[in-house]
């Protein structure tokens, strides 16, 4: 078990550090307002001795004073109390803790269930491998429930623990708990959902969270820690496909040339024929270099700087595959976009999209229909509000290499940033390349009007917008 020195970090390179020999598991706890998420992170610390002594002491005095939990020790005050330590003075959407076993180590997204839901859970579920979906036992699964195991699903979480908690208050009973798995896998039956796991607990009084449950013994699966800790991880990743966005171009003197980038997909050696991309230019892998020196092999997540045999023109933005890759390249797609600001996304708007490691700028050309995250249903929309999702025609205004985002999130992802505030306002999840356009480097007309009008009415707010037409058509 965990000594003194693993517990909670605040650091988080410090804590890296201290445990980078072990490997590491993100995941995201979602569950709707009560439904005991701080009891379980709280929990889940405290069962594993990573609270400290004199926090331990704290919140049970604080349990007598403010817990809701008679004269048990309010495990959630605990989660509550560093939360509010983080919050002071900025606001954060997304609080990380950081704690470790001695068999992994574990970086917690815990998402704030109540405002702007689907953008904060987005942002905590970009990185997860895993997602902890809280179910109150006795209400079982309700309209969050599916909203949360949506979400996870459409950003690629391989893992799903479906945590039923408060078995306590039923009774601790099977049927009970199968009756709700059952529920969830009718529902999930709607998902690419990968791998599913169900877990009957009590966060309040330790049960399966990281002690087996003395009150449940036809469970036989295993605690949540054991679970957390044994989910194997290396086959979530694409080791088939290379793929090396470049982030920079490092040139110190002229005897070297090095292509700076984190491995998106792939497994890269020295020796390895590469192209790269848009340029269609081969090569051959000559070195991968690190701060630690020379590598036999990089793994996807790797940043590396690697050197060719041959000086080929590579500049930031492009991609380096394998010679012998097929990869579509178009400047249209469809993806799913999550809208994250107050000013809705309008189709033919322009937009600056990042994608991958380049920008490019482009519009979103068409929603073909926007997700209700609670049903899962399809309708029509002409604009996404904050929060909104759905499945869009992109267009930008030059060809990029197209990775469908499941394959490949790395590469197959980008943000949607506003031209004028350089604000993030949506993410994206690529889908399938679409036939290219005549747009191709063209002005964008409709994108072009859209801010002539906003610009227009900013500047001129008696003029009309066909006013300024006419003066530039004459
Ligand atoms: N009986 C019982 N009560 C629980 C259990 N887990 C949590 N609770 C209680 O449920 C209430 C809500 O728990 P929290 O951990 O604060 O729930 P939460 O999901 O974090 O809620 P928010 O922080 O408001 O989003 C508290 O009164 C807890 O003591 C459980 O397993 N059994």
């Amino acid at each position: 078990m965990a000594h003194q020195s693993d517990l909670i970090a605040e650091n988080i390179e410090q804590y890296l550090k201290e445990h980078e020999n072990k490997d590491l598991l993100r995941f995201i706890t979602c569950g709707s307002v009560d439904d005991g998420k701080s009891t379980l992170i709280g929990r889940l610390l405290h069962d594993s001795k990573m609270i400290y002594e004199d926090q331990l002491a704290a919140i049970t005095r604080d349990s007598k004073k403010s817990g809701t939990t008679g004269d048990k020790v309010d495990l959630a005050l605990l989660v509550d109390g560093l939360q509010s330590e983080r919050e002071q003075g900025i606001t954060i959407d997304v609080a990380y803790r950081f704690f470790s076993t001695d068999k992994r180590k574990f970086i917690i997204a815990d998402t704030p269930g109540h405002e702007q839901y689907t953008r904060n859970m987005a942002t905590g579920a970009s990185t997860a491998s895993l997602a902890v979906i809280l179910i109150d036992a006795r209400y079982g699964v309700q309209t969050q429930t599916r909203r949360h195991s949506f979400i996870a699903d459409l950003l690629g979480i391989q893992h799903l623990v479906i945590a039923v908690n408060k078995m306590d208050l039923v009774e601790y009973g099977e049927a009970r708990f199968n009756e709700i798995v059952e529920q969830y896998k009718q529902f999930a039956d709607k998902l690419d959902a990968p791998n599913l796991y169900f877990v009957p607990m009590s966060a309040l009084e330790g049960d399966n969270v990281v002690n087996a449950s003395e009150h449940m013994d036809w469970y036989t699966g295993q605690p949540l820690l054991a679970l957390l800790e044994g989910i194997e991880l290396s086959r979530d990743q694409n080791l088939t496909d290379l793929r090396l966005p470049v982030q920079y171009v490092n040139r110190p003197n002229l005897d070297f040339r090095g292509y700076c980038g984190t491995l998106a997909a792939g497994i890269l050696r020295p020796g390895q024929s590469v192209r790269a991309l848009p340029s269609g230019k081969t090569s051959t892998v000559e070195r991968i270099v690190t701060f630690d020196g020379d590598l036999d092999a990089a793994y996807p997540g790797q940043a590396i700087t690697v050197t060719l045999d041959d000086e080929i023109d590579i500049s930031r933005g492009d991609w380096l595959v394998a010679a012998d890759a097929e990869i579509a390249e178009s400047n249209a797609f469809t993806a799913d976009i999550v809208w994250m600001h107050e000013q809705a996304m309008q189709p033919g708007r322009a937009y600056d999209i990042k994608i991958g490691t380049r920008e490019v700028s482009g519009q979103i050309r068409h929603i073909d229909y926007q997700i209700d995250v609670n049903t899962l249903d399809h309708h029509a929309a002409d604009e996404l509000v904050l929060n909104a999702i759905g499945r869009c025609q992109v267009e930008l205004t030059s060809p990029v290499p197209i990775d469908n985002y499941r394959r490949s999130p790395g590469t197959g992802s980008f943000i949607v940033i506003d031209r004028l505030t350089n604000v993030t306002v949506g993410a994206g999840m690529v889908r399938d390349a679409l036939s290219g356009t005549s747009t191709g480097t063209d002005v964008d007309w409709q994108g072009f009007e859209i801010e002539l009008n906003a610009l227009v009415r900013k500047y001129f707010p008696h003029w009309e917008a066909r006013d300024v037409r006419e003066l530039l058509n004459r």
